[in-house]
């Protein structure tokens, strides 16, 4: 059976269709409310307003694909949303590979306290995630820098690294551990492959000066599905 929005092959791909105004945006389910409240509190409308610019300019733009949108809070605004557990008050953030500010714009609306910097090396990203975080009231907090990770080091001096879906650990280590120079700790969203990407980093994290290394979860009790991170701590 043929559904609406999609054409004979398939779902169709096309920026009208897929523009949906940030009023249109999906809304957290029933079972969602609580992590909503949990994470967001009285910044609940802004995380609402967030996934008004990821369902309609952060779809037609390129930065997630049009079938993200049903799923927009609960496998990417709640998954990194449950990251704000793990990260200390007053933290200073490096996101490195932002892409659409996941998790960075994210942390920025859950946890009022950080310093955010979202380093995306793709201009187009960074346009859009300027103009969000412009959006959003967030420029005191959030800054945008255009640049791949390695060229920050020494520019940077991090509390907590993010990172999601940018490369495999044994890349991100190199990458993002540089970023601290003083304590500090990566904090690297990944899945079920965390415990096998740890093995073939131990040798990189040792070089990295890398301790404490461990798997955990994220949100128990709050999301339906626990968010997976691997943390490495530094200094
Ligand atoms: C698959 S996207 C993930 C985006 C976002 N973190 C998310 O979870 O939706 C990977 C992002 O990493 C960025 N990236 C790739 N290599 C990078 C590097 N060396 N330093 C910083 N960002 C990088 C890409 O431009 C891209 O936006």
């Amino acid at each position: 059976m043929q559904r609406p929005g999609e054409g004979p092959e398939g779902p169709r791909i096309d920026a009208a269709l897929v523009a949906v105004p940030p009023e249109e945006a999906p809304r957290p389910t029933e079972a969602e409310l609580g992590a909503v409240e949990h994470y967001f509190g009285d910044r609940a409308e802004l995380a609402q307003r967030y996934v008004g610019h990821l369902a309609s300019s952060g779809i037609e733009r390129g930065l997630l694909g049009p079938r993200e949108i049903p799923r927009l809070w609960s496998r990417h605004v709640l998954n990194c949303a449950a990251v704000a557990d793990a990260i200390p008050q007053g933290a200073l953030v490096a996101d490195i590979g932002s892409g659409a500010g996941l998790p960075g714009i994210v942390l920025a609306l859950s946890r009022p306290d950080l310093m955010m910097v979202l380093v995306e090396p793709l201009e187009r990203r960074c346009q859009w995630l300027d103009e969000v975080v412009e959006d959003l009231g967030l420029e005191s907090r959030v800054d945008v820098v255009r640049a791949r990770a390695e060229q920050m080091v020494g520019q940077i001096d991090a509390d907590v690294v993010t990172a999601r879906a940018v490369t495999a650990l044994r890349t991100l280590v190199p990458l993002t551990l540089p970023l601290i120079s003083g304590t500090g700790e990566l904090v690297a969203l990944k899945g079920r492959s965390a415990e096998l990407e740890i093995e073939k980093a131990q040798k990189i994290i040792r070089k990295y000066k890398g301790h404490d290394v461990r798997v955990e979860t994220l949100g128990e009790g709050f999301l339906e599905e626990p968010t997976t991170v691997v943390r490495i701590a530094v200094g």
